[in-house]
């Protein structure tokens, strides 16, 4: 199995990378781990409580969880990936059945801040984009189809996303093997890490 960690802040087009990644390869052959479904559970806070946390600090996740999985998924074993509702701020009770893929994919914001699980990352990507650019495209997404208005966007982003960012993200960019500039739509690099993968594909056949 070969598992590619691909990190950057919010915004800079991790999901969309691991979408041009998954088209044209073939299907069931890559899986996709998000970091998002491992927000810890936080069913015993009400909602003000879980609004007020900060989603943006590596104590937010249950990176035990992740880790755990990640290797069971490395011995063969399929995994019980939580479900997150960005709506609720909470893992929703259902999960998705993610089987074992020839390659695997996790990507997320804080993955590479923690070492046993950057450890298990054979590549490690980092997106980048402007912090600029990143907030413009956070604002349209968060309010499209993240249940979210301005104010409660420009607020989390100067309160916690943007110190967080420059204390937590931005300096994992020094452990990535390849960084991605995704200010605008990135094709050549997109088709340099599908060109790896499809490498891995064909080597593991014969
Ligand atoms: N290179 C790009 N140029 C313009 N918009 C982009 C680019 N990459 C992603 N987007 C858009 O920005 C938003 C956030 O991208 P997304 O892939 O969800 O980022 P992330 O997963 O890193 O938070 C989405 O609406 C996406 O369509
Ligand atoms: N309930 C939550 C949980 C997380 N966030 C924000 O999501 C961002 C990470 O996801 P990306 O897809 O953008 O990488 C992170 O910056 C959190 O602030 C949230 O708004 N609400």
């Amino acid at each position: 199995m070969l598992i590619i960690g691909i990190a950057g802040g919010t915004g800079c087009g991790k999901t969309t990378v691991v979408n041009q990644i998954l088209n044209e390869l073939p299907s069931g052959e890559v899986g996709v781990i998000s970091q998002d479904s491992y927000y810890k559970d936080t069913s015993h806070l009400s909602f003000e409580e879980r609004v007020a946390i900060n989603f943006d600090h590596p104590r937010s996740i249950d990176f035990e969880l992740l880790e755990q999985h990640l290797i069971q998924l490395r011995n063969g074993q399929t995994i019980e990936q939580p479900v997150y509702s960005f709506i609720k701020h909470n893992r929703t009770g259902d999960v998705i059945l993610t089987h074992p893929r020839k390659v695997m994919i996790v990507e997320g914001i804080l993955i590479l801040t923690h070492p046993e699980l950057r450890n298990l990352f054979d590549i490690k990507i980092y997106v980048h984009a402007d912090s600029d650019e990143r907030l413009i495209r956070r604002l349209k997404r968060d309010i499209n189809e993240r249940g979210r208005d301005i104010d409660e966007v420009l607020a989390r982003y100067q309160n916690t996303l943007k110190p967080m960012h420059q204390q937590f993200i931005e300096p994992t960019k020094e452990y990535a093997d390849i960084i991605i500039p995704n200010n605008k739509y990135n094709t050549v690099a997109v088709d340099i890490v599908k060109t790896i993968i499809n490498e891995r594909l064909v080597y593991d056949h014969k």
